[in-house]
This record gives structure tokens, sequence and C-alpha cells, in this order.
């Protein structure tokens, strides 16, 4: 199985490697317009792999996706790059849109005149209107997002330190976007069928204060980590490289990611069943009333922001012949 990523950048090539660890692939193909960076990062990945697994790992180009089973993009600016490591702005990682639609608007149509309606997955920031862009761009309807996939597990990572608990045995999730304005389903958050508001109730936990905190660390966990090591990686690229195996194996797996919604009108994450071709069916988890106007809020501000790159890229398809396989 054949597997591409574009943008081997800290993302990009933590994906990698974290492919390359699980043997998740057979081949993985590295895509940068920084191609000394590929060269570099498949050489280094060349010398460790066989005492790891029999994957191989190489620089490629585009003509190289054909009869890929996925491809990954992790290209574009990171939040220390374009600015985007301020809590208190409002804007968050949307701040990264205006250069990465025209990045992702670009890299697209190159891999779909080569690798036709294979699925496409975004991790890039911010996850969901380049969905929603790549989607349009592909003209075919394979496409998603990591979004909410990565707070779904700092969410659960909070909740089981607060209650001593493995985070694999807490069930709750994030949704709408990966991003300042995500919707955290507390009312639907439980460990062992008890929901979580009634266990911090029982241990003498403020409602409100437990909600704010555990929301503050999850919504601001990348900012904690660029801080720390000036990129956020190691986490997406092990739940990329997961999300990956999912559709690999047409696992079936149910995990938060971004896809379209007909209802929206935009790209917005839900618990979603993943297999080939990538989201198969998206759930509707039952939500609060609290719940459910935070993602119309958080869906109309998604829907407002991709809406004029969506106009711009349709006109440009409209004027323009379909991009010829690059050679
Ligand atoms: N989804 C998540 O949870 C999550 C987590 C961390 C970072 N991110 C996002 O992932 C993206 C990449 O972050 P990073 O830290 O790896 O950045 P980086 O700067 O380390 O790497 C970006 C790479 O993209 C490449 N690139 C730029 N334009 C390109 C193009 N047109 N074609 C091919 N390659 C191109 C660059 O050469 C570079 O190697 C950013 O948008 C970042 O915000 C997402």
């Amino acid at each position: 199985m054949k597997v591409g990523i574009v943008g081997i950048g800290a993302v990009g090539t933590a994906t990698a490697m974290a492919l390359a660890m699980r043997a998740s692939a057979h081949e993985i193909i590295l895509i940068d317009t920084n191609t000394h960076r590929t060269a570099g990062v498949a050489a280094d990945m060349l010398y460790g792999l066989p005492m790891v697994s029999a994957t191989s790992v190489r620089s490629g180009s585009y003509a190289d996706l054909e009869g890929a089973q996925l491809v990954i993009i992790a290209a574009g600016i990171n939040e220390k790059a374009g600015g985007a490591t301020d809590r208190s702005d409002p804007l968050g990682r949307l701040r990264l849109l205006e250069t990465n639609a025209s990045i992702i608007a670009d890299i697209v149509p190159r891999i779909v005149a080569v690798a036709g309606d294979c699925p496409i997955m975004i991790a890039s920031n911010p996850p969901e209107p380049l969905a929603e862009i790549a989607r349009v761009a592909a003209g075919h309807p394979n496409v998603f997002s990591t979004s909410t996939a990565l707070d779904t597990l700092r969410f659960r990572v909070q909740l089981a330190r607060r209650f001593g608990v493995r985070a694999k045995d807490v069930s709750a999730y994030v949704v709408g976007e990966h991003g300042t304005n995500s919707v955290f389903l507390w009312s639907s958050a439980e460990i062992g069928g008890r929901p979580v508001y009634d266990m911090a109730r029982e241990r003498g936990m403020e409602a409100g204060e437990f909600r704010r905190g555990i929301e503050e660390d999850v919504r601001y966990a990348n900012i904690e980590i660029i801080q720390g090591i000036g990129a956020s990686q190691y986490g997406i690229g092990m739940v990329a490289a997961r999300l990956a195996e999912m559709v690999l194996r047409d696992e079936h797996a149910v995990v938060a990611v971004g896809s379209h919604s007909a209802e929206h009108g935009t790209t917005l994450s839900f618990p979603s069943i993943v297999g080939y071709g990538g989201v198969v069916e998206v759930l509707r988890p039952a939500m609060s009333d609290e719940e459910r106007a935070l993602l119309h809020a958080c869906a109309d501000r998604l829907k407002q922001v991709t809406g004029p790159y969506l106009e711009k890229l349709r006109s440009r398809e409209e004027r323009r012949p379909a991009l010829q396989p690059a050679s």
C-alpha cells in the first residue's frame, strides 16, 4: 500500500516516522517544494528502517502518487511562523488560512491529476476550511481532515488525569473545529458509564472551574508545545498515522474527523466511521442545547471565513483547463 505525504516539515516528518515505525504502508512518498528536505528525511530514515520495518520511504514527485491509497497534506505555514500563538487572539489558527488556502489550492489538483479520487487527508491548519477548499479543488468527495481527532484525545487525557484513570477508558468527544471555537461534548462525556460531571461533583470539584480548566488545557495545548519545541508535531504525527491505517485497513474505526456536512454547508468535525475512501459515515452525537448552539456558531463562522476562498477557487477553475500530471 502506498501513502503520499505532501509537506515534509515538522508534521509531515513526524507522520512519516510514525507510519514507518508501525509498518502501516509498504511505500511512503515524501513530497515538498524543498526537495533537499525530502531527500534528507528519506536518507535519514533509510538507514534505520531495516531494523524496524519493511516500509520503503523515498523522496518523490507528484507523478509517484500514481496508485496511492491515501495522500496526507501537511504542507503550509505553521502557528509559530504564521503568528497564531496568542491565546487571546480570537482568530487562532484561522490566521493561517490565507497563506495555506493558496497552498492547498495549488497542491490538490496536482494530486488528483495523478491519483484520481484517492482519499486526501488534510492535517494543515486550519483543517476544516482547508478540507472544504480541498474538496472543491479535488472535485471528488474523498477529502477529510484530522480536525478534532487530536483535541478529542487531549480532552480524554485531561479528564483521565483529573480522575486517575487510563485515557483509553474515557469516552468523550470534541467536535466542530480544531481551533479556539471547538465544542466540547460535556453532556455525553463519561467514564465507565458515569457522566464526568457527576464524578466531578462527587469528588468536590467545582463544575465551572473544572470545565474551564480542562477546556483551557485542551484549546491551548499546541501553544504550550510550540513554546517548548517550536512546533506541535509528534501528537499529530501519531494521530495522522493511525488515521491513515484506518483508511488503508478499512477499519471502520470511530474517530472525530472533519468532512463536509451538507446540513451545515461546510466541513465540520464529528465522530465518524473511517475506512476505505476516508469517512464512511458521520455519526451525530447527542448534544445539549448549549452544545448545539455552540456548534451552529462554529459552523457559521467557518462557512463565513471559507466562503470567499471557495468563490475564488470556483471562478479560477471555470477559467482554467485541468492540470496535467506532473512529470
Ligand atoms: N492538525 C493538527 O493538529 C496540526 C498540528 C500541528 C501543526 N499543524 C499544521 O500543519 C502544518 C505544517 O506544520 P509544520 O510545523 O510541519 O510546518 P513546517 O514549516 O515545519 O513545514 C511545512 C512544510 O510545508 C512545505 N510546503 C509549503 N508549501 C508547499 C507546497 N506548495 N507544496 C509542498 N510543500 C510545501 C514547506 O516546504 C515545509 O517543509 C501547519 O499548517 C501547521 O499549523 C496541524
